[in-house]
């Protein structure tokens, strides 16, 4: 188990290293032993603040999205000295130690000693009982942060002593190469700023009213999900075509990055950046008379909404959730568990459990009016565009 977290670990490895003279001698041994001597240790902290000040971060439950966050954390300069996190099981929290050299133990409550900020990426039904665990070794002015989907801030507020502040952020997958979309929320009058600067480091921030939060949860936490359906199917259909495998997932990858960048360097909304693809009697027109057809606009929409109501009912809101679709290229989580055999579980120990639903989205993409199902002419592009 790594040791318990005993002060403020506010010096990292490269802090330690003491100012340049401005003569160094030419002896580089005699160098170094000269300016350990003549320079006390002085900190540098610039790359660690956060805010204006330099943070302990703790963060508790470092599975596939904790994970995430932690490597775009470091990777944007964070010093592993100011991260004290935790994992479960034992062998997952030695692994991510190995993996990224900061300090991970099972421990929760010695973890968020003396932490300034406490990040919960732990599974949703979890977040109430470890906050209420850890209630005594928080600091009196800490700020907790839930990652988790549907955990209303008054549940956050409740489950802390109080004086420690609270705020929701739901970020994504994609932290981990520093381009995750994250939304903050917090109790009216809370000042953002610091946790602006961190999941800035991780992408980009914006700060939502808390009635948003769970269509935000669906369109920027999930998102990321339906983009990989993207890819899976792009792939498959391209190796079901002939293509090498390894060749289809180059293409495929690059296509969606280059697509992404081309998008979001593009004044146009992409229903106008699309007509410029659909050549009038080409391909592109061809396939998305398919997906106009099988009503995909409607059905992506009919998705959103699933995974907002599933948010609602996380978060103990009654309304009712709609069917989800269930096809036969149905993925469930287990198929990608990280280090933990036990951690894909996690997913329904959190009360994800299907939510049922045969074929349909009834009615979501009808709503839509989306479902012209006949051919349209070349160049027919309309606010429905597929
Ligand atoms: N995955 C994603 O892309 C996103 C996830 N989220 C939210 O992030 C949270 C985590 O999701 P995800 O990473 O997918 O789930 P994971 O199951 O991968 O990660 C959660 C981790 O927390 C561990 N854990 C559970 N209870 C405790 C505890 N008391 N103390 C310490 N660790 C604990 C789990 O261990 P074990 O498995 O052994 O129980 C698991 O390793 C969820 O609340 C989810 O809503 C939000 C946005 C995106
Ligand atoms: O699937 C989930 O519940 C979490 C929240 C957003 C992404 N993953």
């Amino acid at each position: 188990m790594a040791p318990p977290h005993t002060g403020h670990p506010l010096v990292t490895h490269e802090e330690h290293r003491p100012p340049p003279t401005e003569t160094p001698p030419a002896d580089p041994v005699v160098f170094a032993e000269v300016r350990w001597r003549r320079a006390p240790m002085r900190r540098f902290r610039l790359k660690s603040r956060i805010g204006g000040r330099t943070m302990d971060i703790a963060m508790l439950g470092v599975g596939h999205l904790g994970e995430a966050v932690l490597a775009g954390l470091l990777d944007s300069g964070l010093p592993i000295s100011q991260i004290w996190a935790t994992a479960l099981p034992e062998q997952r929290a030695a692994a991510l130690a190995d993996r990224y050299g900061v300090e991970v133990s099972t421990d929760n409550r010695s973890a968020v000693t003396e932490a300034d900020l406490v990040l919960l990426s732990v599974p949703p039904v979890a977040v109430a009982p470890l906050l209420k665990a850890i209630g005594p070794d928080l600091e009196p002015d800490a700020t907790v942060v839930s990652l988790a989907a549907g955990v209303p801030l008054s549940t956050l507020a409740s489950s802390v002593p109080k004086g420690v502040h609270v705020a929701r952020a739901m970020t994504n997958i994609a932290a981990r190469a520093r381009q995750a979309a994250t939304a903050l929320c917090a109790p009216e009058g809370t000042d953002l700023t610091e946790l602006e600067d961190l999941f800035d480091r991780v992408g980009v921030t914006v700060t939502v009213d808390e009635s948003l939060m769970d269509l935000v949860t669906a369109v920027a936490g999930s998102g990321p999900a339906f983009l990989f359906s993207l890819a899976d199917a792009l792939t498959t259909a391209a190796v079901d075509g002939g293509m090498e495998p390894e060749a289809a997932r180059v293409l495929v990858d690059q296509m969606l990055l280059g697509a992404c960048l081309h998008l979001q360097s593009s004044d146009e909304a992409p229903a106008a950046i699309l007509e410029r693809i659909a050549t009038p009697g080409g391909t592109t027109r061809a396939a998305l008379d398919v997906l106009r057809a099988g009503h995909a606009s409607g059905t992506v929409k009919a998705a959103v909404q699933a995974a907002t109501a599933r948010g609602h009912a996380l978060s103990g809101d009654d309304r009712p959730e709609p069917d989800t679709p269930a096809g036969p290229d149905h993925h469930e989580r287990s198929a990608v568990s990280p280090d933990s055999p036990g951690s894909a579980g996690s997913a329904g120990s959190a009360g994800s459990e299907s939510s049922g639903g045969s074929a349909g989205a009834k009615g979501s993409a009808g709503s839509l009016g989306a479902a012209d199902s006949g051919g349209s002419e070349p160049g027919d592009i309309d606010s429905d565009h597929f």
